[in-house]
C-alpha cells in the first residue's frame, strides 16, 4: 500500500473525533450522525491499510448498517413505513431524537456509502473500486457546488463543509492507496470506466432534475393551500359584508332609534354566526353609542359614548355612514378591546338628507383569522395573518414541530384595507409527501452504473486473457513446426549422408536386410580410384563436389533399376538391388563407372575420375549381411588389384554367390 494514504486518513480520523466530541458537547446530532460512520470509514480504510483484515470488516459492517438503514428511510414508500413510524422507531434507538433530527442527506450517505464499500474490496478495479471513487467524487462535486450556490430544500443534499472535508479526505486516502494497483490495471479500466461513470454523473443530473420538480411541486401544493385560504377569508368577510348590509336595512323601515331589546333580538343571530364580531352598535346621528349587542360588561361602557370624540380614527368613515349615508370603515385600528380591528359603519337613511342612524359592526382581527384557522390542519402549518405587509402581526398560530425551510404569502384585500397571510408548512409534513421515485431511480441508476463496470470490466479481462491465450497457442504452434521440422531433419540426418543427401549406411543396411529375401539379392561397393589425389591437388571443396557428382550418377542408375544407391563412407558408395541379377547388376554398375568417366570430372594431369566397383549378387539360400558386404569387398579388392578403373563379380562362394 502506498503510504501517504495512512497520515491522510489517520487526519481524517483523527479530525472526525474531534469534531465528534465538539458535536456531543454543543448537542448537533444531525453533524454526530454523520461524523460517526465518517470516524468508523476512516477506522475501517487505517486498518485495512495495516492490513488488518478483520477489525476493518468489523467496522465497515457497523458503518454500513447505519448507512443502509439511512438508505432505506429515503427509498422505502411512506405507505409502506409511514414517517411516523420511522420517527418512532428513531425516537427509540437515539432517545427520543425524530429520524428528521439525524437522518444525513440522500447524496451524502450514498457517497459515505461508496467510500465504505470501497475500503471492503481495497479499492481493486476488478470489484469496481475505480467506478466506486469516481462516484463518491462525483458526490462530494454536487455537494460543494451545492454548498457554495446555497439552497433552501426540504431535504438538502450537501453536507456540512467540515463533513466534506473528511469525505475528500477519505476519498484522498482511498484513491492514494490504490493508485499503483491501477496503474497495472490503467488500459482495461480505462475502457471500463467512463462509460460507467458518465451513466454514474447521468442519473445523478436526472435525480437532481426530479429533485429540483418534487420541491417545486411541494411549493405549489403549499402556495394553493394558502391561496385557497386566502380566498376563504376573503369570501367569509364578502358574506359578513352582505349579512350587515341586510341588517341595516332591516332598520331603514323604523322612522324612530330601535329599542335596546328590539336590537339585542335582531343582532343576536348575527352575532352568532359571525363570532369575529366583538359588538354590533347603533350610532346615532350625533356618533353616540345608543344600542350595543351583546350587552356584556365591556360594551356597556362604550353607551353614551360620542365616537367622533373618542374614536378619532373612526371619525373619517363614520362621517360617511352619517352625513354621506355611504358605508365607512376604518382601517386596521386597535379597538376599545384592545385588540386590532375593523369597524363598519352602515347608513340607517331615514330619507335622502336625514339619516336615523348608523350601524356601526366592530370586527376583531384575530378573531376572524383565528375562525379561519380553525377551519385548517393547523399541525401542519404556520399560519400567521399579518396587516399591511407584514407590518403588524395580527394572529399567528405556531405547530409543535419544526417547520420547513420557506412560506408562502398570499397578499388580499379585506375592504380596502391589505392583509397578508402567511402560510409555513411543518418539515415534517413536506418530508412525508415527498416522493421516493427520484431517491430510488438513482440508487438503482447508481447499482446500473457499478454492475455496468463489473460486467465491462469481466469482459475486457476475458478479452485480455483470451488474447494472451490466442498469443501463446500460435506461439506454440510456432514452436511445434519447428520442432517437427527439426525431428524430421534429425531423422532424415540419422539415416543420410549430408554432402551428397543421399542414403547412408545404416539406411543402406537396413534396406539390404528388409529385402534379403527379395532373391536375387545384388549388392555393389563403389570406391574411386585414386581419389586422395583430388583432395591434395584440388582441394577438399573440388573433392566434395566429385563426391556429390558421384552421388548423382549413381543415384539416378540405381533408381532406375530399382535399386538403392547410398554412400557407405568417405569415397565408398555401395548399392542395394533387390530382385535384381548379377548380370543386370554388373550392367548397372558398368553405367556407373562409365557415366563418372564420362562426366568430365578431371585429376590435375588431365586423366578422367574413375571408379572401381565389386559387385555381388545371392541367387539362392538365406542371406547372411556381413559375408555379403565381405564378398563385394573382396571384389572390389580386386578391381583395383586389377588396375581399378573396372567392375569385378565376386566369386561364387559357400554356394551363395554367382560366380562371372
Ligand atoms: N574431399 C573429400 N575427401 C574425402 C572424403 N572422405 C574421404 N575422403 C578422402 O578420400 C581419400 C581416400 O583415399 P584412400 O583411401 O587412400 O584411397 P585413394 O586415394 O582413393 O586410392 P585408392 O582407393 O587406392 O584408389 C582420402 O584422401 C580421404 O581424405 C570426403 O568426404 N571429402
Amino acid at each position: 500500500m502506498f503510504r501517504p494514504a495512512i497520515p491522510i486518513t489517520g487526519g481524517v480520523l483523527i479530525l472526525a473525533i474531534l469534531s465528534a466530541l465538539a458535536a456531543v458537547f454543543d448537542g448537533d446530532t444531525m453533524a454526530l450522525s454523520l461524523l460517526g460512520p465518517i470516524g468508523l470509514v476512516a477506522l475501517a480504510q487505517l486498518a485495512m491499510l495495516l492490513r488488518r483484515t478483520l477489525s476493518a470488516w468489523l467496522l465497515l459492517v457497523a458503518a454500513l448498517s447505519f448507512l443502509g438503514i439511512t438508505l432505506l428511510s429515503y427509498l422505502l414508500p411512506e405507505y409502506w413505513v409511514s414517517l411516523a413510524q420511522w420517527d418512532r422507531a428513531s425516537a427509540w434507538l437515539f432517545g427520543g431524537i425524530p429520524l428528521d433530527a439525524w437522518r444525513p442527506a440522500l447524496s451524502v450517505t450514498l457517497c459515505l456509502m461508496a467510500l465504505a464499500i470501497n475500503v471492503a474490496i481495497r479499492s481493486r478495479a476488478v470489484y469496481g473500486g475505480p467506478l466506486l471513487a469516481g462516484i463518491a467524487l462525483l458526490l462530494l462535486l454536487m455537494q460543494l457546488i451545492a454548498s457554495l450556490i446555497g439552497s433552501d430544500y426540504v431535504v438538502p443534499y450537501a453536507a456540512a463543509p467540515r463533513e466534506q472535508l473528511l469525505l475528500w479526505g477519505l476519498l484522498a486516502g482511498q484513491v492514494l492507496a490504490a493508485l499503483p494497483g491501477w496503474r497495472a490495471g490503467a488500459l482495461i479500466i480505462q475502457r471500463t470506466l467512463w462509460l460507467a461513470l458518465a451513466l454514474a454523473a447521468m442519473v445523478m443530473l436526472f435525480w437532481y432534475q426530479q429533485k429540483q420538480l418534487t420541491e417545486e411541486q411541494l411549493r405549489a401544493q403549499v402556495q394553493t393551500t394558502g391561496q385557497q385560504l386566502a380566498d376563504r377569508l376573503t369570501r367569509e368577510i364578502d358574506e359578513h359584508l352582505s349579512a350587515m348590509q341586510r341588517f341595516a336595512n332591516f332598520w331603514t323601515l323604523f322612522d324612530r332609534p330601535p329599542s335596546q331589546a328590539e336590537w339585542g333580538h335582531q343582532a343576536a343571530p348575527f352575532h352568532r354566526d359571525f363570532r369575529y364580531f366583538l359588538n354590533i352598535a347603533f350610532i346615532d346621528p350625533d356618533s353616540r353609542v345608543r344600542r350595543i349587542y351583546p350587552h356584556s360588561d365591556i360594551n356597556r361602557q362604550a353607551l353614551g359614548v360620542r365616537l367622533f370624540d373618542a374614536q378619532p380614527q373612526g371619525r373619517a368613515a363614520l362621517s360617511q355612514a352619517l352625513i354621506e349615508q355611504r358605508t365607512g370603515r376604518t382601517g386596521v385600528i386597535e379597538l376599545l378591546q384592545g385588540v386590532p380591528g375593523i369597524i363598519h359603519y352602515l347608513p340607517i337613511p331615514l330619507d335622502e338628507r336625514q339619516t336615523l342612524g348608523a350601524v356601526a359592526m366592530v370586527v376583531s382581527l384575530p378573531l376572524l383569522a383565528d375562525t379561519l384557522f380553525q377551519q385548517t390542519d393547523t399541525r401542519q402549518f404556520a399560519l400567521s395573518l399579518y396587516a399591511g405587509q407584514g407590518e403588524r402581526e395580527l394572529l399567528s398560530h405556531w405547530p409543535e414541530a419544526a417547520l420547513g425551510p420557506w412560506q408562502y404569502a398570499a397578499r388580499l384585500d379585506v375592504a380596502g384595507q391589505p392583509l397578508e397571510l402567511r402560510i409555513q408548512p411543518s418539515r415534517a409534513s413536506l418530508v412525508q409527501q415527498l416522493p421516493r421515485h427520484p431517491a430510488v431511480s438513482l440508487v438503482i441508476g447508481l447499482t446500473l452504473a457499478y454492475l455496468l463496470y463489473l460486467m465491462r470490466h469481466a469482459y475486457a479481462s476475458l478479452a485480455r486473457q483470451h488474447r494472451a491465450a490466442h498469443a501463446a497457442n500460435a506461439e506454440l504452434r510456432r514452436e511445434i513446426r519447428t520442432r517437427t521440422q527439426l525431428q524430421k531433419e534429425v531423422e532424415w540426418l540419422a539415416s543420410h549422408d549430408e554432402l551428397t543427401r543421399l542414403p547412408n549406411r545404416r539406411l543402406f543396411l537396413d534396406t539390404l536386410k528388409a529385402n534379403a529375401e527379395q532373391l536375387p539379392l545384388s549388392v555393389m561397393i563403389c570406391d574411386i580410384d585414386h581419389f586422395k589425389r583430388i583432395n591434395d591437388h584440388h582441394g577438399h571443396l573440388v573433392g566434395d563436389r566429385f563426391l556429390n557428382q558421384l552421388g548423382k550418377i549413381g543415384h539416378e542408375i540405381i533408381e532406375s533399376h530399382g535399386g538403392l544407391f547410398a554412400r557407405y563412407g568417405g569415397e565408398e558408395f555401395v548399392a542395394c538391388l533387390p530382385g535384381t541379377p548379377a548380370e543386370q547388376a554388373m550392367m548397372a554398375a558398368e553405367q556407373i563407372r562409365l557415366g563418372l568417366q564420362a562426366a568430365n570430372l578431371l585429376h590435375h594431369d588431365g586423366k578422367p575420375l574413375t571408379i572401381s566397383i565389386g559387385v555381388v549378387t545371392q541367387v539362392a539360400g538365406a542371406v547372411e549381411l556381413a559375408s555379403l558386404m565381405q564378398a563385394a569387398d573382396d571384389a572390389l579388392y580386386r578391381a583395383k588389384a586389377e588396375g581399378r578403373n573396372r567392375v569385378i563379380l565376386a566369386h561364387s562362394d559357400h554356394g551363395i554367390l554367382s560366380d562371372s
